[in-house]
C-alpha cells in the first residue's frame, strides 16, 4: 500500500519528504510497520517499551551484567539480550563515567548504538541528520560539544566490542557515530506517555513510558501542525518497540505532501514551535505556522485548557481506534471523525454541549488506553460506553467491561448513530427531519416523536439523548441480557463559560485543523 500511494520527493533545501501519489480518501490506513531500533524511557521495559508498573503477571528481568536495564519479562529479555549486548548498550550503561557525561543525552545515545546495530552501517543512510547544522551550532538545549562526547562514548561503546564476530557488523568511526546520534535527534519518534485525566487509569494502568523510535518510512515523513496523517503505535510484548500504523484523517491529493505532526497540534504557535526547536531541532515553515506568526507575532494566547485537552484526549482515542484496519474498525473510524469533526465545529462559548463532549472525549481517551494495554480489540462499542458512562451516568460494573471488551457488537451501530446524530445537532440542522435520519442505514434513533421546537434546548436535547439512551438500553439487552442498562440520565444543563471572543476564535482556530 505504502509503495503504491506514496512516492519519495527531494525537497530543495536537502533532504527529501513523502508525496501521496494518488487520491487517499480520509481514513486510509497506509501503513503498518515495526520499529528499526528503539530506547525505552527509564522504568519500562528495554524491548517492547510497556511501562514496568502496569505489569501484572510477569516480575521484570534486569541484565545481569549492567544491571541497569530491565526487561518486562523473560520473554523480552530473550528477545533483547543479543542486541543489548552486541550494540554496545551495555558496555555503555557499565560506564558510570559516561553516565555523568552524558546523562542528557543517554538515551539518544543508546538509540543510536541500537540504530547502528540495527542497520549494519546502512541501510538508514538515507535518512537526514541535520548533521552539519547540529554539529556547528548545536540545538536547543544541546552544545555541539556534548554531543561530540556522546559521539565519543558511543565509539568507545562500539570498540570494546568484538565486532567482527558478527560478521554484518562493520566498527563505526567517529564520523559514523556522530552521524547516527544526529539521525537519532532528527528522526526518533516519540511513544507518548498516556497522562492520566481520569480515575480509570490511576496507579499507571494504560499507561506507557515515553520511548523513542526510528522507523524505516514513518521517520521520511515531514511534520506539519495541521498534518494530514495520524500515526499511533501498538506495543506488543515480546516485540522490539512498538508497532506503528499510518492512516490519513483528510483527503489527500496526488501530489500533495504526507505529513504528520511531531507534537500537540492544539498547542499555540509560540509553543508548538518552541517544542519542534528544542526537540526536533527545526524551526516549523508548514502553512499554519506561517499564517498564525504572521497573524498573531507574538504567538501567545490562553485557551480553553479543559475543552482542548479533551479535543486533544479525543484525538488520542481517535487515533487508537484508527490503528485497527478491519471492516468494523473502519466504521469506528468514520464515527470518530464524524464526532471530531462535529467537536470542531464548536467551542464552549457558542455550544453548550461542548464541554461535555470534551469529558467524553476524555474517558473515551481512557478506555482506549486500557484496551491498548491489555491488548484487546478497541471497538466503538468501548467509545459509546464511556461516552455514557461520562455524559449519562452508566455505571461502570453493569455492562460497560462486557461493551469494552466485545468487537462488532450492536453498540457500534449506536456509535454511529449517535455521531450522526451529533453531527446534525452541531450543524444546526435542528430540528432534524425525519428524512435525514432515514438517509442514513446506521442511525438507530427515532426522533419522531422530538420536539417540533425550533430551538436546540437542554429539554429537546435531553429528549434526544433519553431516545439514544433507550435505544441503547435496547441493544444492550438484547446483546448481554437482563441486568445491562444506562440507569440514568445526567441533566444536560447549559454550561456557562465565561470566554472572550478572542479566546473564542483561539479554541476554533485550533479545533479546525483537525
Ligand atoms: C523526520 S525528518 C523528515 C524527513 C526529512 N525531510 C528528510 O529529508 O529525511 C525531520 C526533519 O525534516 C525537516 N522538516 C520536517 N518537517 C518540517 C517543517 N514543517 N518545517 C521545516 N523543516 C521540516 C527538519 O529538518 C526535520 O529535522
Amino acid at each position: 500500500m505504502w509503495a503504491s500511494c506514496s512516492r519519495r520527493e527531494a525537497s530543495p533545501a536537502g533532504g527529501s519528504f513523502r508525496v501521496a501519489t494518488q487520491l487517499l480518501p480520509a481514513g486510509w490506513l497506509l501503513l503498518k510497520e515495526d520499529a528499526v531500533a528503539c530506547a525505552s524511557g527509564p522504568g519500562s521495559c528495554r524491548n517492547c517499551c510497556i511501562l514496568l508498573q502496569v505489569q501484572d503477571t510477569d516480575s521484570p528481568a534486569a541484565c545481569n551484567r549492567c544491571r541497569m536495564v530491565l526487561w518486562c519479562s523473560d520473554i523480552c529479555k530473550k528477545s533483547d539480550f543479543l542486541r543489548h549486548m552486541q550494540c554496545g548498550e551495555c558496555w555503555l550503561m557499565l560506564q558510570s563515567e559516561a553516565r555523568a557525561e552524558i546523562q542528557d543525552l543517554l538515551q539518544e545515545a543508546c538509540l543510536a548504538l541500537r540504530l547502528w546495530h540495527a542497520s549494519a552501517g546502512s541501510t538508514t543512510r538515507s535518512l537526514c541528520s541535520n548533521e552539519a547544522l547540529l554539529m556547528s551550532q548545536g540545538a536547543p538545549g544541546i552544545l555541539p560539544e556534548q554531543l561530540q562526547v556522546a559521539a565519543k562514548w558511543m565509539q568507545a561503546s562500539i570498540g570494546h566490542l568484538d565486532v567482527p564476530s558478527w560478521d554484518h557488523l562493520q566498527p563505526a568511526s567517529a564520523p559514523d557515530a556522530a552521524m547516527y546520534l544526529c539521525q537519532v535527534i532528527t528522526n526518533s519518534l516519540e511513544v507518548m506517555p498516556w497522562i492520566a485525566p481520569a480515575p480509570a487509569l490511576e496507579g499507571g494502568r494504560g499507561r506507557f513510558s515515553s520511548a523513542a523510535v526510528i522507523y524505516r518510512h514513518a521517520s521520511e515523513l515531514n511534520h506539519s501542525c495541521s498534518p494530514n496523517v495520524i500515526y499511533n503505535f501498538k506495543h506488543r510484548k515480546g516485540q522490539n518497540g512498538p508497532q506503528m500504523a499510518l492512516r490519513s484523517i483528510k483527503p489527500v491529493a496526488a501530489g500533495e505532501p504526507l505529513t504528520i505532526s511531531y507534537v500537540n497540534v492544539l498547542a499555540p504557535v509560540s509553543e508548538r514551535q518552541g517544542s519542534l526547536c528544542a526537540r526536533h531541532k527545526f524551526n516549523c515553515t508548514c502553512e499554519r505556522c506561517c499564517k498564525e506568526l504572521a497573524a498573531q507575532p507574538s504567538g501567545s494566547g490562553s485557551a480553553c485548557q479543559s475543552w482542548l485537552g479533551g479535543l486533544q484526549d479525543g484525538i488520542h482515542a481517535a487515533s487508537m481506534l484508527l490503528f485497527e484496519e478491519d471492516d468494523a474498525a473502519g466504521a469506528h473510524a468514520q464515527a470518530l471523525q464524524t464526532w471530531c469533526a462535529a467537536v470542531a465545529k464548536g467551542c464552549p462559548e457558542t455550544h453548550p454541549m461542548m464541554l461535555e463532549l470534551s469529558g467524553v472525549a476524555r474517558s473515551a481517551a481512557c478506555v482506549c488506553a486500557m484496551h491498548q494495554k491489555e491488548g484487546h480489540h478497541i471497538s466503538a462499542a468501548a467509545w459509546w460506553a464511556m461516552r455514557l458512562s461520562q455524559g449519562l451516568q452508566l455505571k461502570h460494573d453493569q455492562g460497560l467491561s462486557v461493551l469494552c471488551s466485545e468487537a462488532g457488537s450492536a453498540f457500534t451501530t449506536a456509535a454511529v448513530g449517535l455521531c450522526n446524530l451529533l453531527k446534525l445537532l452541531m450543524d444546526g440542522s435542528w430540528p432534524v427531519k425525519q428524512e435525514q435520519l432515514q438517509e442514513s442505514a446506521t442511525m438507530p434513533v427515532e426522533l419522531t416523536c422530538c420536539s417540533s421546537d425550533n430551538e436546540l434546548t437542554p429539554a429537546v436535547l435531553s429528549q434526544a439523548i433519553a431516545m439514544c439512551m433507550a435505544k441503547a438500553n435496547r441493544l444492550l439487552q438484547a446483546a448481554y441480557g437482563p441486568g445491562h442498562e444506562v440507569l440514568e440520565m445526567a441533566s444536560f444543563l447549559p454550561y456557562q463559560v465565561h470566554a472572550s471572543q478572542e479566546l473564542a476564535m483561539q479554541i476554533c482556530q485550533a479545533a479546525s485543523i483537525i
